[in-house]
């Protein structure tokens, strides 16, 4: 397996530094990083055990959390110094996230849950503009992504299989081409050809985009499609507070 050296050829897109973060109550976790930066355009696979921390270091990354001590600088700005209001704003403009359990509209058409994003994002819906109609580049994303392009039309995202529903969001993270793609877990529910061809299709849009692409997974045969895996207590201190 590669390891978490890399070589900086690009500029940072995620800069940590001196971060710790412990999550409210008894018996709570702790997850501690002195360094560790990503640059742009990489392909970075997140690997640790089960209850690790990797989801609570994806939403820190996101300022879904904010932590107690430290910076994390995406893009050049310190997150952790926005308000509430403008860490979301930053996160709409800047990041598509597929979560776990992808969080679809499930009343939603297809078409609808992919142009979610563009509702809160000026520089998306600007970029998205500038190559034609949102919706025709919804379709182009998600007939790329390998969705039937009869799903694509008046079906509702609840209505799909696990696997459609991950190509949707797939769909929704790259719309309007956000600097930084995170994903956790997006290929567990589906069997080892379709994880290889649905990790193809995401790379090669998000390199198509310029994105930078973060994602957890618990799988290490998945390792030789990245171009950096790191293994989560390799860059983090974690601690269990005990009983
Ligand atoms: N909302 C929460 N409140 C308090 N503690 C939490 C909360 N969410 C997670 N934790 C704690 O943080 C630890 C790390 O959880 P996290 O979900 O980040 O791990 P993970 O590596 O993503 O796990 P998995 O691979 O199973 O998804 C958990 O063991 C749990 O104790």
């Amino acid at each position: 397996m590669s390891n978490a050296t890399r070589e900086p050829a690009e500029p940072d897109v995620v800069r940590i530094s001196g971060l710790h973060f412990t999550w409210p109550g008894r018996h709570s976790f702790s997850l501690t990083i002195e360094n560790f930066s990503v640059s742009r355009g990489e392909r970075l696979m997140l690997i640790g055990p089960s209850g690790g921390g990797k989801s609570t270091f994806l939403s820190l990354l996101a300022g879904i959390l904010t932590p107690q001590r430290g910076s994390i600088e995406i893009l050049g700005t310190d997150i952790t110094r926005l308000s509430g209001p403008a860490r979301d704003r930053f996160r709409s403009e800047h990041f598509g996230i597929i979560f776990q359990m992808f969080n679809l509209l499930p009343y939603g058409s297809v078409i609808d849950n992919v142009l979610l994003p563009l509702h809160f994002s000026k520089s998306r819906r600007e970029r998205v503009r500038r190559t034609g109609k949102p919706e025709v580049e919804a379709r182009r994303l998600l007939e790329h992504l390998g969705l039937e392009p009869a799903l694509i039309s008046g079906t509702s995202a609840a209505s799909l299989s696990v696997g459609q529903q991950q190509r949707v969001a797939a769909a929704r993270a790259l719309i309007g081409m956000p600097e930084v793609v995170i994903a956790d877990e997006p290929t567990s529910a589906l069997d080892r050809s379709r994880q290889t061809d649905f990790l193809k299709l995401l790379f090669a849009n998000a390199e198509a985009s310029g994105s930078t692409l973060i994602m957890v997974t618990h799988d290490e045969s998945l390792s030789p499609h990245f171009s950096r895996v790191v293994r989560l207590d390799d860059i983090a201190q974690t601690m269990r507070e005990a009983a």
